[in-house]
Order: C-alpha cells, then sequence, then structure tokens
C-alpha cells in the first residue's frame, strides 16, 4: 500500500547545507582528525553566526574542509545509535512520568473504544523515539494513521527516507505541519475515508449517520493540539512550546462529519531506553527538570559533529571551538568559559535551543531502519 503523503515537499535548508559542504569522499569519521588539525589560539574573540560564513579570518573553513566528506545516504545510523547507547549509558537517567500522565493512559484506554481511527502524532526528528513501546497492544487491529508532525523541521532527504519506508510496512502516513496548518486536511480525509465503514454498517442497522471518531495521541509537545487548532481555524486546544501542556481529553467537533479527541501526551513509565529518551530532552519532548542540560547539551554536540549535514565545522563556524575528537562535554565546558562566564547550564541551553531553532539547518536524528 502507497504511503499517504501531504503536499509540499520542501527544500530544506538542511539539504542545502549539505549540498553546499560535501567536498569528496574520505575517512568515515572524518571528524576524529579535526581536533588535532586545529589550534584555537587564533579565535579572538567568540562571536555566534550563522549561515555559511566560514570564520572570521576565512582559514578556518579550509581547516575544516575535510568534516563533511561523507555521503549523507552512505551514513551509518546504526553505528551512531550503538555509539549513542554507549554514551547514554553513563549518565544519570532520564524519567518523567508526571501523575497527569498515568491518569492519561487510563483514560485512554477506556476511551480507545469509541475511537473508530487512531491517530498516532510523532516527532518527525525522532520518530522512533516519539513512538510509543505499548501502543501496538493498546490499539490492537485498530485503524491507524502515522503522523510525522515538524515535517519543517527535517531535511527532505529525512522525509523520503522516512515515506519510504512507511510505504515498505503499508503503513499510512501524513507527513504535516501543526504550526502552519500543512497535511490536516489530508489527515481529516484521510480519517474519515478509513472509517467509512463505520456509518454502512449503521446504515444497514436502520441507523442514522455519526461522525467519524478519531483520538489523536502520542508524546508530548509533538503537535497534537496545534494539529487540531490548524484544522479548526480556532484555538480549542491549548498548546504551547513545552511538554504536558494539554491536561484533559478534550473531544472536538470538526464539522458535521467528524470528531477528533484531543489528549494529553503520554510516556512510558520507566524509559528503558535512554538513548531516545536523550532524544526527546534534545527535541524538548520530555519535561526539562527530567534532564541535566549540560549533559544532554554534551550528547547533542556529539552527534550533530557527526551527522553529514552538520559535522565538526558547523559547531566550529558557529561557535569559534574546534570540538575535540568527540567529546561534547569539553565543547560545552569550552563554550561556557567563551561566553557565559563559565556557566555551563547556559551554555548548554543555547546549544540546545540553537538546534531547536534550525540554527545547523533542519535535520532528523533518526533515520529508519534499512529493511
Ligand atoms: N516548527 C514546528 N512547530 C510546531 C509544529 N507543530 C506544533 N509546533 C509547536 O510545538 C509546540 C507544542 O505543540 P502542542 O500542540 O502544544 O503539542 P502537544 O502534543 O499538544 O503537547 P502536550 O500538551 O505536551 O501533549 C507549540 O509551540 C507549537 O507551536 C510543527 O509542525 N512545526
Amino acid at each position: 500500500m502507497a504511503a499517504q503523503l501531504s503536499g509540499v515537499w520542501l527544500n530544506s535548508p538542511a539539504a542545502t547545507l549539505a549540498g553546499n559542504v560535501l567536498h569528496s569522499r574520505g575517512s568515515r569519521f572524518p571528524s576524529a582528525t579535526v581536533s588535532t588539525a586545529h589550534t584555537s589560539t587564533s579565535t579572538p574573540t567568540i562571536q555566534i553566526v550563522g549561515g555559511k560564513n566560514l570564520g572570521q579570518n576565512g582559514t578556518e573553513s579550509s581547516k575544516f574542509s575535510s568534516t563533511l566528506d561523507i555521503d549523507p545516504e552512505e551514513f551509518d545510523w546504526v553505528e551512531l545509535e550503538a555509539d549513542l547507547y554507549h554514551w547514554t549509558k553513563a549518565l544519570r537517567p532520564v524519567q518523567w512520568y508526571p501523575g497527569h500522565i498515568a491518569k492519561t493512559e487510563k483514560e485512554l484506554k477506556d476511551q480507545l473504544k469509541l475511537m473508530d481511527v487512531v491517530i498516532e502524532v510523532r516527532d518527525a526528528r525522532i520518530p522512533m523515539s516519539t513512538s510509543h513501546p505499548q501502543m501496538g497492544s493498546w490499539l490492537g487491529n485498530r485503524k491507524r494513521i502515522v503522523v510525522l508532525n515538524r515535517e519543517d523541521m527535517i531535511s527532505t532527504a529525512d522525509r523520503n527516507a522516512w515515506a519510504n519506508y512507511y510505504a515498505r510496512l503499508g503503513t499510512k502516513v501524513v507527513f504535516s505541519n501543526g504550526q502552519l496548518g500543512m497535511g490536516t486536511m489530508k489527515l481529516s480525509r484521510l480519517a474519515k475515508d478509513m472509517s467509512g465503514g463505520v456509518n454502512i454498517k449503521r446504515k444497514a442497522k436502520g441507523l442514522l449517520p455519526r461522525p467519524v471518531r478519531a483520538g489523536i495521541i502520542g508524546y508530548p509537545n509533538v503537535g497534537k493540539s496545534s494539529l487540531i487548532n490548524r484544522l479548526l481555524k480556532r484555538r480549542m486546544c491549548p498548546a504551547a512550546p513545552r511538554p504536558g501542556v494539554t491536561r484533559e481529553l478534550k473531544w472536538v467537533r470538526f464539522g458535521k462529519d467528524l470528531e477528533l479527541l484531543d489528549s494529553p501526551g503520554i510516556i512510558p513509565m520507566r524509559m528503558n531506553d535512554q538513548s531516545a529518551a536523550i532524544k526527546l530532552a534534545i527535541c524538548d519532548d520530555i519535561g526539562e527538570r527530567s534532564y541535566d542540560f549540560s549533559e544532554v547539551a554534551a550528547i547533542l554536540v556529539q552527534i550533530l559533529a557527526r551527522l553529514p549535514a552538520v559535522g565538526n565545522k558547523a559547531l566550529c563556524d558557529r561557535y569559534k571551538i574546534e570540538i575535540d575528537g568527540r567529546d561534547g562535554r569539553t565543547f560545552v565546558q569550552k563554550l561556557a568559559l567563551r561566553m557565559f562566564n563559565g556557566d555551563t547550564h547556559q551554555a548548554a541551553f543555547r546549544i540546545l535551543s540553537d538546534f531547536r531553532k534550525g540554527k545547523f539547518g533542519w535535520v532528523a536524528l533518526e533515520r529508519p531502519p534499512k529493511s
């Protein structure tokens, strides 16, 4: 079954960035060579820069030109995941399970029987980490649509990879932008089409037709309420840039033939997968009290340094700090010393918020398994 895709295929800055920086094929992890090749003494002041400006004196670009010589499509995501597993093992575990989530989980299970179709919203940057491990058993054979929201925050190549993956699985997928509304009409049409059988059965029993009921569920902060608000063109559900804003389940009507359930974000009681937990923290999809900013930013630096669409060079260009091998912790400390009077929390916050704002280009932190 072909994947269902929303209309707009964006040429993201990440794709452009990757296109601009692909020089040649070379070592698999060129980043390791950079720290020994560069000395920091040539950087007089720290300055945040964006775009393609390669440095204050124009020479740094050549020193770092070898950091991105890997074909993004050849990148070994499995190896990155394996490293991420080891990096996160030593850290304090990230756990977040506020009381309202336990309550929601229970209520959602009760409401499931009312739903004709379940719309599972995920963060397009981390579709695997925003997939609840128990979702399959809760839903059983229920009709399901997977929504990859925040499509604006990934590259075209990321999007194509996920679209192909879901097409292979035969899963209905819609890419959406909950801020601007892209994909929402497609989603409502698909929900109605998939549930058309409900009213055929009702008619056969002599019952009047009723609106199709679609439950919108997913991790915190992935954009569930925003999608509903965009569809309704009204702010019916609370939405804000932090996890845990929606606290109550709420059915709202869209036209005469669709009802949507907005629900608070759910997350496993115990996050066994700490790589996923760190990615949730990086993407701001988990309460910020649950993690240490410096640790999470250090891991983010290590991930970004490895990603072909970002690499050491983008980090160095932005902060005018070289990365020592793959040591994100030292990078955060150096940034703290240079810009924030030694305050690593502030330095970490800057790196995380730069990533969340797309200052390194729009890149996904996950790609689907190859087969
Ligand atoms: N860039 C971008 N931001 C989005 C998108 N969708 C939603 N947002 C933003 O993400 C934040 C969270 O959106 P919400 O709709 O509150 O998320 P939620 O899933 O309902 O969150 P909970 O209440 O925690 O369950 C808001 O600041 C939205 O403006 C999108 O597609 N792209």
